[in-house]
């Protein structure tokens, strides 16, 4: 990103080179520790050196690293200001800092559902820095007025008890805005940076763009925005949506494509499951027990199981998954990530290249997959008590011989020291009986177990397992074998069980919240190097070469049925039972 050319306003064009941009990252706070100052800007008192001592409570919650988030909590008493609908002006030889945010594909679905009840989120939870604008951009035309109307519709105060909820949506509105253009004009990304200026009024500026859009517009979005609307004065970072590329050649060119506008540095693709809270308590639950890591490997552990269900189909969204199927849309991206994080190697510390090394070593691990390692299928219309449920091809946007699978399962394999020969199972779909997101891992039997009597001959019974419930309903459980009270010798398998709702009040926040912070912060161990998504490219690319090349036919499955009979014999021939299949939960 070089050259960026102002048609608005008097301020002079400048040139920025790309490496310049995250040096402003820290221009709100330094990040420090314990009692050494923290650069704290207000705009009624400019800026301030406080003590973190004196102001522990707005860093109570740290990003996703650990440190301390650069946001700030304005609840101090002290620090409360009337939120505006404009940016402060600055006083007289001193720069604030705007953070603008600007959603690509404001009128879609994505932004509705997600992204901006996020940053409302972020807003109403005091983690948006002081000043802040969010624009919305895209061809629909609409107001100001429409966007907030049409965006206030899915805003919830997620704590209920919250007194100033309705307060807190007026003052986040009106810190939205909108402005409509083409996605391949550079004219009208022109006029989206001379707003975009107004609002923030003559200050340093940081510019998040999130690009909520299909992916056959991101190179032009990023192209216009790059050139025209870019900061000129702080940090201009991209998120991008998967998905990214269809396989290992789109992909690379998408890559290719737009690092000629952005640094790696800029860019942040997003997937959303590394935001959710039990794959952060993966590492954390590992790491920090000693009870798991010296069984983290083949020794102890007999197979992983990498579970994604959906009771619902596709609706809405026939067009793009029919050219993308479930091993893109689920698969090659949020099930092999978590995957990744599961098996890597302890990395040297917490810091995003740190753990984006081992996490790619893992996938560069990977054998390569083979299609006898997998199977396919696709859901068919059903009635049920008098109720029908379609089928896939049934949706008028997909095509009615489609063999695009909305299931697939898959065994696959690491081949370094730690994992040889252990299976890692996968398998994901839609519209079947239940929506439930897991993570099994089984153990191995107990050698010499003097209690196998108890079991009879299924030993499998008799074998742990520990569970991460991702959603709904998020939880941590041990399957253990434990006595029947009594004077007998019976046993019985029991949970060890760490129900998140149960065991915190406070409310979970929604994976996009945190990858949004993330973003704003400059914190990158979330998002998706360049290298980890190749590497997970060439894991899958070949296989989905081979399943469209030879038109593998998926197997039906009834519409909220548990998926093809398929992945039994998949698990079976590698002596696994699926655990969400047992009865047992
Ligand atoms: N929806 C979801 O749950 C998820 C979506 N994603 C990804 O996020 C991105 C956005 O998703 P979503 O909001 O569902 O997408 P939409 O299909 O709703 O598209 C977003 C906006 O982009 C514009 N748009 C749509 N199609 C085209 C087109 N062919 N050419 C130009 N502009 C178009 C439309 O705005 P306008 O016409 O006003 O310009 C639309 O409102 C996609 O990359 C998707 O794969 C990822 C995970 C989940
Ligand atoms: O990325 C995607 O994820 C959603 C599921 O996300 P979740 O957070 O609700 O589990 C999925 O429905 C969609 O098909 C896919 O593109």
């Amino acid at each position: 990103m070089a050259v960026h050319v102002s048609p608005c306003s008097s301020s002079s064009s400048s040139t920025l080179s790309t490496s310049s941009f995250d040096h402003y990252t820290s221009s709100y706070f330094c990040k420090q520790v314990n009692s050494i100052p923290y650069r704290i800007h207000s705009p009624k008192w400019g800026s301030k050196i406080f003590s973190r001592i004196h102001q522990r409570n707005n860093f109570d919650l740290n990003s996703s690293n650990g440190y301390p988030l650069n946001a700030v909590s304005w609840q101090n008493g002290s620090m409360e200001k009337p939120l505006t609908e404009e940016v402060p002006p600055s006083r007289p030889g001193e720069a604030h800092t705007t953070l603008s945010i600007t959603v690509v594909g404001a009128s879609g679905d994505l932004a509705k559902k997600k992204i901006f009840p996020a940053l409302f989120a972020l807003f109403y939870e005091d983690f948006l820095p002081e000043n802040f604008v969010v624009f919305g951009y895209a061809r629909t035309k609409m107001s100001d007025e429409e966007l907030r109307n049409m965006i206030s519709k899915t805003l919830t105060c997620r704590v209920d008890k919250r007194e100033n909820c309705a307060d807190k949506m007026e003052q986040f509105l009106k810190r939205c805005y909108y402005h409509s253009g083409q996605y391949n004009s550079e004219e009208h990304f022109g006029e989206l940076d001379c707003k975009l200026k107004e609002k923030e009024g003559g200050s340093l500026s940081n510019r998040l763009f999130y690009l909520s859009i299909p992916p056959n517009i991101f190179v032009d979005v990023v192209k216009c925005a790059s050139n025209n609307a870019a900061s000129t004065s702080g940090w201009t970072r991209v998120i991008v949506e998967k998905p990214f590329g269809r396989n290992s050649e789109s992909s690379r060119e998408l890559t290719r494509s737009l690092k000629q506008y952005l640094s790696e540095d800029q860019i942040f693709r997003i997937d959303h499951y590394l935001g959710k809270e039990l794959v952060e308590n993966l590492s954390v639950l590992r790491f920090s027990n000693l009870v798991f890591e010296p069984l983290w490997s083949r020794n102890y552990i007999r197979n992983v199981q990498f579970i994604f269900s959906e009771d619902f189909g596709t609706e809405g969204r026939g067009g793009y998954f029919d050219n993308y199927g479930i091993i893109r849309d689920i698969m090659q991206n949020h099930l092999l990530q978590i995957l990744a994080l599961f098996a890597m190697e302890t990395p040297v510390s917490l810091d995003a290249e740190d753990i984006r090394n081992e996490k790619v070593k893992v996938l560069r691990s990977m054998r390569p997959l083979q299609l006898e390692d997998v199977i396919v299928g696709q859901y068919k219309g059903h009635s049920k008590g008098g109720k029908s449920y379609s089928g896939y091809t049934d949706d008028p946007t997909v095509p009615k011989d489609s063999i695009t699978p909305t299931f697939a399962a898959a065994a696959l394999f690491i081949n370094n020291a730690r994992w040889d020969g252990v299976p890692f199972l996968m398998k994901a779909g839609k519209a079947l009986h239940t929506k439930k997101t897991e993570i099994r891992v089984q153990f191995r039997h107990v050698p010499g177990n003097l209690y196998r009597r108890n079991f009879g001959t299924d030993l499998d019974k008799a074998t742990n397992e520990l569970v991460l419930r991702l959603q709904p309903d998020e939880a941590i459980y041990l399957k253990i074998n434990n006595k029947v009270p009594g004077l007998g010798m019976r046993l019985d398998r029991s949970d060890l069980n760490l129900l998140y709702r149960a065991r915190y009040s406070r409310e979970i926040p929604d994976a996009y919240e945190r990858l949004l912070l993330d973003a704003i912060e400059g914190e990158r161990r979330l998002f998706i190097r360049s290298d980890e998504l190749d590497a997970a490219w060439s894991l899958f690319s070949p296989l989905l070469r081979e399943l469209e090349e030879k038109k593998i036919a998926p197997e039906l499955y009834p519409h909220g049925s548990r998926g093809p009979i398929g992945a039994h014999y998949l698990a079976a021939k590698h002596n696994v039972r699926w655990g969400d299949l047992t009865g047992e939960d």
